[in-house]
């Protein structure tokens, strides 16, 4: 398939140089840490800022380019032109309209008759759950149903395009549920770029996802691939999964200090190649001493923090994460600085090329 939706710009005073793709229909989540250059791809997509260079391209239209390549020239198609909707953190509703009022405003604006953005207006109320709110202004009604009528009003004037910026953030965590199944439904199928610090946003709206760092694409796959089998370090800890790099060596992840982790390797993975090792903190056991008479990796290492998880414990390392039973802290007395040994089963650890 062709990719419906193409940024490969730089935008210098932000230190960011991306290409990012999007395939007709589907859902691509950004993920990253603060300030690692999300929104600006969005902005540079929706055409709120100019990069310095490069392309933005819908399908065979042109909608931006710096004109910095031999052969090219300046192109500028500004926002309300790209056929491209911008869903924010916080619905930003004309406080003034009411609700049906505000999801006819866009069609209005590209020549609709009155009646007819109306009556448009109101099936896309309806599509969103909110038809029996029609007549409410914007503060009279609860974030979450804003948010709802925000979505219909992006979606009404039928974009190419949407452009979703951390939708659930600015919702009290009752109405997210709500409003994630929204979205869940109109992604489907639909041309989507989601920034997102949310694993479950990611997991269940995503179908690929993209770890920008420091401006640039580090890591790129298919969500459930991503999720299990992180190469990046942001990409790891946004899937709760420990991530080790080496090279391999003997079947076995050869840490930059000469220790071996021994793994599950995929098929892929030849001797010498640069592989990162993933395991699950739940499959990390803690002990004092080296545990004797089992097909385990013993790692020794140091405690650097514990905070709780959930109903259990998360052991910080120096090398791993483990998640073990309050009553195991209390049984190892554990504490920060503690020299411990980390035992995993090499079933449990599992190789990919980096
Ligand atoms: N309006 C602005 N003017 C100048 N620099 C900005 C502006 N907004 C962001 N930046 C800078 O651009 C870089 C990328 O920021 P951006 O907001 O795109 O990151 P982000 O991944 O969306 O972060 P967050 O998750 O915190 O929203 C950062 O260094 C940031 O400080």
């Amino acid at each position: 398939m062709s990719p419906t939706f193409s940024l490969d710009i730089t935008v210098r005073r932000r230190d960011v140089d991306a290409h990012v793709t999007v395939d007709d229909g589907e859902t691509l989540a950004l993920l990253g840490p603060n300030g690692a250059g999300k929104s600006t791809i969005l902005a540079a997509a929706a055409g709120l800022l100019r990069p310095d260079t490069g392309t933005v391209r819908l399908g065979d239209r042109l909608l931006s380019d710096a004109g910095d390549a031999v052969g090219s020239t300046r192109t500028w198609v500004p926002p309300h032109a790209r056929g491209i909707a911008l869903l924010a953190q916080d619905a930003r509703l004309f406080p003034h309209l009411s609700a049906l009022d505000n999801v006819a405003f866009g069609l209005r604006a590209g020549g609709a008759s009155r009646r007819d953005a109306a009556q448009r207006a109101g099936r896309w109320l309806k599509e969103v759950g909110m038809a029996a709110y029609a007549g409410r202004r914007p503060r009279e009604l609860s974030g979450g149903q804003a948010q709802k009528v925000a979505i219909g009003r992006a979606l009404a004037v039928e974009p190419a395009v949407l452009l979703i910026d951390e939708p659930l953030s600015a919702l009290d965590v009752e109405v997210a549920p709500d409003v994630r199944d929204l979205l869940r439904r109109v992604t489907h199928e639909r041309t989507t770029i989601l920034v997102t610090h949310d694993v479950l946003d990611a997991a269940l709206l995503a179908d690929r996802v993209a770890v920008i760092h420091g401006g640039r694409v580090v890591e790129e796959g298919e969500t459930s691939l991503v999720l299990s089998r992180p190469t990046s370090d942001f990409g790891a800890r946004f899937a709760g999964l420990n991530l080790i790099r080496g090279v391999a060596a003997e079947g076995a992840l050869r840490m930059p200090d000469g220790r071996l982790l021994h793994g599950v390797a995929d098929s892929a993975v030849d001797e010498g190649d640069a592989v990162a090792a993933v395991v699950a903190p739940s499959a990390v056991s803690v002990h004092l001493d080296a545990p004797h008479g089992s097909p385990r990796n013993s790692l020794a290492a140091t405690v650097v923090d514990l905070e709780p998880h959930g109903h259990l414990v998360r052991v910080r390392t120096d090398l791993l994460s483990a998640d073990i039973t309050p009553a195991a802290v209390a049984d190892l007395r554990l504490a920060r600085g503690d020299r411990v040994v980390l035992a995993v089963k090499a079933t449990e650890v599992h190789l990919h090329r980096a």
